[in-house]
């Protein structure tokens, strides 16, 4: 079994920092690459990136020039998926392996499509409170990642082998799945409603933790979320819904979802792979789910305000 001593992360956003700025510390800057695009390089060249107000000792290359690894790491928005996955190319050997940290439920099926269903591990990255503001990185809690593989595929099996060997190795926190499907559902089901309330009611955190509306309306988008969930075989109840409404409230109140930071930025959101998705399911099933339209209407018009500035 290879072990893994190099890790390309792809994305040098709140997670890419948080995992980036570990793993330096953990394994030295020599054994961790950045990769982007030529403009990204030149901006990080000139601005570096800061982590709990410490600047981070990175290295990024342009995609393109970079080696194979034994990791790759996607920590892109799902609107950069596709770009980044092009740009990744070259970092992929046949004994690569991939995670991708996106929220939502189709990011592995997408980097499969590119990479080869047989590099991946299925990943859920929980319980941070990463906020990013221009080019610094705050958290006070660097949450977990939940890690399995949707079938028992021998060569899946030894990859996640190997990667729970190296994040023992590394003490990062992590939990293995026994069902990653139903993981990837229940915590999109979070970002469904936490994220997107978040943003149409401009708040942080506290929106959602305090009782009231703006609780209530996250928990009506969720429970819109388990009927789709059950119509498509996937059996999420009122339990996961109270399990991931504890975890948020763990949440440091002033802090955001990476959607709220998003608005703030003026930058498109991920709001298609959160109602966007939950709209187009939910019609396949003939399920109505009238809080997910009204908060995709509401994020649509607020970033269609954006091309007017
Ligand atoms: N933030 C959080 O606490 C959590 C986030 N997630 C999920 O993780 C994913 C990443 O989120 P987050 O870290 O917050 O996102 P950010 O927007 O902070 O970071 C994304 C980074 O990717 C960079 N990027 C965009 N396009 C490319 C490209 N083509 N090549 C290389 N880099 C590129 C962006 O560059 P630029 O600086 O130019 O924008 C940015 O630095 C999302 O799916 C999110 O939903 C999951 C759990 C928690
Ligand atoms: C809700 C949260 C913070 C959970 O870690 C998240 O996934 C996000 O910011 O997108």
């Amino acid at each position: 079994m290879k072990r893994i001593e190099n890790v390309t992360i792809v994305g040098m956003g709140a997670l890419g920092i948080l995992y980036g700025d570990f793993f330096v510390k953990k394994m030295g800057k020599d054994h961790v690459t950045f990769v982007a695009d030529a403009e990204r390089v030149a901006r990080f060249e000139k601005e570096g990136v800061y982590c709990n107000g410490e600047k981070c000792s990175f290295d990024m290359i342009e995609g393109g020039r970079q080696e194979p690894t034994d990791l790759l790491i996607f920590a892109v928005k799902g609107t950069a998926l596709r770009e980044s996955a092009r740009l990744a190319e070259k970092s992929v050997a046949e004994d690569t392996v991939i995670l991708s940290l996106l929220n939502g439920i189709s990011s592995e099926e997408i980097l499969a499509e590119f990479f080869g269903e047989q590099h991946l591990i299925y990943t859920v990255a929980q319980g941070m409170d990463a906020t990013k503001i221009g080019n610094r990185l705050k958290f006070s809690n660097m949450g977990e990642l939940r890690i399995g593989v949707p079938d028992a595929d021998p060569q899946k099996k030894e990859n996640l082998q190997r990667v729970m060997e190296f994040f023992d190795r590394m003490s990062l926190p992590y939990t293995e799945e026994e069902d990653i499907k139903k993981r990837m559902w229940s915590k999109w089901m979070l970002n469904v409603g936490c994220n997107q309330v978040i943003m149409v009611e401009e708040g942080s955190y506290r929106t959602i933790q305090e009782e009231g509306t703006g609780r209530e309306r996250a928990k009506a988008a969720m429970r819109e979320v388990i009927a789709v969930a059950r119509a498509e075989g996937v059996h999420l109840g009122e339990e996961d819904l109270e399990g991931y409404m504890a975890l948020a409230d763990t949440l440091d109140p002033d802090g955001m979802p990476s959607m709220r930071q998003d608005g703030l930025a003026k930058r498109y959101s991920e709001v298609d792979l959160f109602s966007g998705t939950v709209l187009e399911k939910a019609a396949k099933h003939g399920i109505d789910v009238p809080v997910n339209r009204e908060l995709n209407r509401r994020i649509k018009e607020i970033e269609s305000a954006y091309e007017r500035r």
